[in-house]
């Protein structure tokens, strides 16, 4: 029998896709389609098959950014659906699934290299679970907990959860009433967050990199959104850090962390992430790393797919 797994991410932005065998993932079938060039999952599904021609397909399993019901998909930021019947119809594989992005990303923390994963912020590693924050099109947090050889990181919608804020973000706050659909931590933190922010400050609109990069060159109005930016952050990931526990690290992972991560010093992110009270040593404690691996979904489709295998044998 085969054991060849299709994988796939499908962010807001962009859908990774890739195969995997008992190796691993093979960085040779990785590819990256930008999802406004295409007219659904399926159409980039076919086409990469039609590329790849990977013969028999034992597992498929695609992590789609957007909330997972009887495995089917609506994505949050686009208007896309994933099916698991269409997926099984086209792949003709033998086991298949559908889950929410960000737990793929979970998954997939035990087979990241040293390489892909660099500490920001140095802390007491322990046993325990680990915390996955994930910046990109959209914003989710998901705890990855180990129950014997088994990882399990549960489905969460955090990013549509009701801002935290202090006083200085009042006004940002009812900015994001008034103008987007509501002051969610996805409005503030996601890509789409740090353009909320800049409009907010700047009266006009920017990509989310350009804002960063507007911060590096020293414009007052991009410091003032990355400002906020890391802030509100670091308040959301202190609280999910309350909420988790997560002695076994905190992992920042996404499109908008890798250019975030290196001036998150800078911007005070330590200060504001231990504003705990009694509880800012504790919170202080969890090490914070990135994960600098744009195919670590699908890695962890690949460990889902692996572990639903081994619980029908
Ligand atoms: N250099 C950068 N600095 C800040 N943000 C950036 C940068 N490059 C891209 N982004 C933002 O990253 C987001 C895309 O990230 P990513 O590729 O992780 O998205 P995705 O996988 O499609 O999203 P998701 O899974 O969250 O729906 C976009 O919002 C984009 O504006």
């Amino acid at each position: 029998m085969s054991d060849t797994f299709l994988v796939a991410d499908i962010g807001g932005t962009n859908t990774r896709v890739g195969l995997a065998d008992a190796n691993g993932l093979r960085a040779d079938t990785t590819r990256r389609f930008k999802n406004r060039d295409n007219q659904s999952f399926m159409a980039v599904l076919e086409a990469y098959l039609d590329e790849l021609q990977p013969g028999p397909l034992r597992g498929a399993c695609a992590g789609a950014a957007g909330p997972v019901k009887d495995g089917c998909a609506e994505l949050t930021n686009l208007d896309w659906e994933i099916n698991r019947d269409s997926m099984k119809a086209l792949t003709g594989a033998d086991v298949v699934d559908v889950i929410n992005d960000l737990p793929a990303q979970g998954l997939s923390l035990d087979d990241l290299t040293d390489e892909t994963t660099k500490i920001i912020r140095p802390g007491k590693v322990e046993a325990g679970p680990r915390l996955v924050v994930g910046l990109g099109t959209g914003f989710n947090i998901v705890p990855v907990h180990r129950v014997g050889d088994v990882l399990l990181a549960p489905s969460c919608e955090a990013g549509h959860e009701t801002l935290p804020y202090r006083q200085e973000q009042t006004e940002l706050c009812e900015w994001l009433r008034e103008h987007r659909d509501y002051p969610s931590v996805e409005m503030a933190l996601a890509g789409q967050g740090i353009e909320n922010i800049f409009e907010f400050h700047a009266g006009q609109s920017r990509p989310a990199a350009d804002v960063v990069a507007g911060y590096h060159a020293g414009n007052e109005a991009c410091h003032a959104t990355m400002k906020d930016y890391v802030a509100i952050l670091a308040r959301v990931v202190g609280d999910h850090s309350l909420v988790q526990l997560p002695f076994g690290g905190i992992y920042l992972t996404g499109g908008v962390s890798r250019s975030v991560a290196p001036i998150l010093d800078e911007l005070n992110f330590s200060e504001h992430l231990t504003e705990k009270g009694r509880f800012s040593d504790l919170v202080g404690s969890f090490q914070i790393n990135l994960i600098d691996d744009d195919f670590a979904a699908l890695k962890g489709c690949a460990r889902h797919l692996r572990q639903l295998v081994s619980s029908r044998a």
